[in-house]
């Protein structure tokens, strides 16, 4: 007690707390002013941030808002802050370059939450840094070179089928067919089994608990989520320290069973199969094999620990939820725009057709790289709608800006607005118009590379590139050789795009009428 009047006392400390606090945040808000960086000016409480009032995690609407007042005001790069924390935002492909691929070892960590001991699942490749990045990248690459991918080839193509049968069946009962679920269930199928050795049978609902699993990822539906969530990425340190898990258990323990039981299943019956996770066991059985005799039952129990027997079960958890979204995401949005666009689509349908009449009336691996202007159209509909909107590095060493006298702090997250510059008119006229040429190789030695960044670049890009590339290709590639396809008036157009997320998404449902050709 301070005096005895306890009512002023409260009020003496009320204020001496409102005080501090509002030193803070106004010290805090001179961040960039006194490095001499250009900024765009906080507000009490939130900073430069949106996030809170658009109810999601996401950095869409935000970086957009960014990237739109920094180049107005003539801006290479500016500073912003997430509540307190600032962050560099950077437009300028220049400088983008530098950061992403010249002195990316700079900026090496993306500067996701991710906590090891109560939350081992989130250690995956995308979270981890440093060191740990680079060992388990460098384990990871060969997983995706083109001779794995070649492997892969075939049960991608098998699962397809039961992909065109749904379609099939809609069309002759004329019903409307709701795209982007048939596409996540083919990607669901896909994933599931390549990644996890699993039939997912999404198609029949047999499996219908790994669709049900890969949703809750994403959704931040009750306040308690979203608190830690918003907690992970604003403050991460407390939220370290508060030892935050941003997946609910559920979820983990549902991955760290279906790994624990393929690979027991694989034990019991000498078993194996080209996926991801035997190539993850096989890079395991390796090292270890290199140190000491190495036995399918130590790998058994050391998956039962949390770690390192979870480590694997991370990557394959990632392998999931970075490749049965952002390519049914990626298909949806190039139907979508194919639909807008018949004349294209019938250029892709004739294309496929040439195609596979050279390889003998089959879909083969190497006839899906000789399918360039199906390529365009991927490029194109990841420049309107890439599936990641915002890249994301974190200083690890003081960096001195090119052809300038400032420099980025260690700690300091930099923004790199993606969906912003896909969508500049600057780099591209017309922005809106779906136009596959701009990715013609003639028009493509014009463009500056660092402007279209769907998978990210430098060694941080995406590990997932060519499967995901690979199992979009098929999958339109078996739609369009059968089928002619028409938005159903049942649409609600144009569609709307929840830009609040980080991946983006359609607000509508997208209604296809397909034509048996
Ligand atoms: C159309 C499909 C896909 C798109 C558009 C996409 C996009 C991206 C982007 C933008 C990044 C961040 C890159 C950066 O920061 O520079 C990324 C990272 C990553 N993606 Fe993908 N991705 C796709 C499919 C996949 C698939 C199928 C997998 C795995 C099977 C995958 C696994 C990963 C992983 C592991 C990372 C983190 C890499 C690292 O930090 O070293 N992605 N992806």
């Amino acid at each position: 007690m301070l005096t005895d009047n306890p009512i002023f006392d409260l009020f003496i400390i009320t204020t001496a707390v409102i005080a501090a606090i509002v030193a803070y945040f106004h010290h805090s808000y001179k961040y960039w002013e006194r490095r001499g960086f250009p900024f765009l000016t906080p507000k009490f409480p939130l900073g430069n941030s949106v996030r809170f009032v658009t109810k999601s995690p996401g950095f869409g609407i935000e970086t957009k808002i960014f990237y739109k007042d920094l180049k107005r005001k003539g801006h290479k790069f500016g500073g912003i802050y997430t509540i307190t924390n600032p962050v560099l935002v950077v437009v300028d492909p220049d400088y983008i370059r530098d950061i992403l691929t010249k002195d990316f070892h700079y900026f090496v960590n993306r500067g996701q939450y991710h906590n090891e001991k109560t939350d081992p699942i989130s250690a995956h490749l995308f979270a981890l840094d440093e060191t740990k990045w680079k060992n388990m990248r460098t384990k990871l690459t060969p997983t995706f070179t083109s001779g794995k991918m070649k492997m892969m080839f075939q049960s991608i193509l098998d699962l397809s089928r039961n992909m065109i049968e749904a379609i099939d069946e809609s069309v002759a009962e004329q019903k409307d067919i709701d795209i982007k679920q048939v596409l996540a269930c083919f990607t669901t199928d896909v994933i599931g089994s390549c990644a996890f050795g699993i039939e997912c049978n999404s198609f029949k609902g047999t499996e219908a608990e790994f669709r049900r699993m890969g949703q809750k990822i994403f959704e931040a539906d009750s306040l308690p989520r979203m608190l830690k969530l918003l907690l992970a990425v604003n403050l991460p340190q407390l939220a370290l320290k508060l030892g935050i898990s941003t997946h609910e258990k559920e979820v983990s323990q549902f991955f760290y069973q279906v790994v624990e039981k393929t690979i027991r299943y694989r034990e019991d019956n000498n078993y194996t199969r080209p996926d991801f996770l035997q190539l993850l066991i096989n890079i395991r059985n390796d090292s270890k094999a290199s140190e000491h005799p190495f036995t399918m039952d130590q790998l058994v129990s050391n998956m039962r620990q949390p770690l390192p027997g979870y480590e694997n079960v991370a990557q394959v958890f990632l392998f999931f939820i970075a490749g049965f979204d952002t390519s049914s995401s990626a298909m949806n949005f190039a139907i979508y725009e194919l639909c807008k666009n018949p004349s294209i689509q019938e250029k892709v349908r004739e294309e496929i057709r040439e195609v596979l009449q050279k390889h003998g009336g089959q879909l083969t691996y190497e006839g899906l790289a000789e399918m360039k202007y199906m390529q365009q159209v991927l490029d194109e509909t990841l420049r309107i709608y890439p599936s990641v909107t915002t890249l994301t590095r974190v200083c690890v060493k003081d960096y001195k800006l090119r052809d300038t006298d400032l420099t980025i702090e260690k700690g300091i997250k930099v923004m790199i607005p993606l969906y912003s510059l896909h969508n500049d008119p600057e780099y591209f006229p017309e922005p809106d118009r779906f136009d596959p040429d701009r990715f013609s190789d003639e028009n493509k030695r014009s463009m500056h590379p660092y402007t279209h960044l769907p998978f990210g670049d430098g060694p941080r890009n995406c590990i997932g590139l060519r499967f995901g590339i690979m199992q979009s290709k098929v999958g339109l590639a078996a739609i369009l050789s059968r089928f002619r396809l028409k938005i159903s008036p049942s649409t609600r157009l144009p569609l709307r795009l929840d830009e609040g997320v980080l991946l983006i998404k359609t607000l509508d449902t997208l209604y296809i009428n397909a034509e048996k050709i």
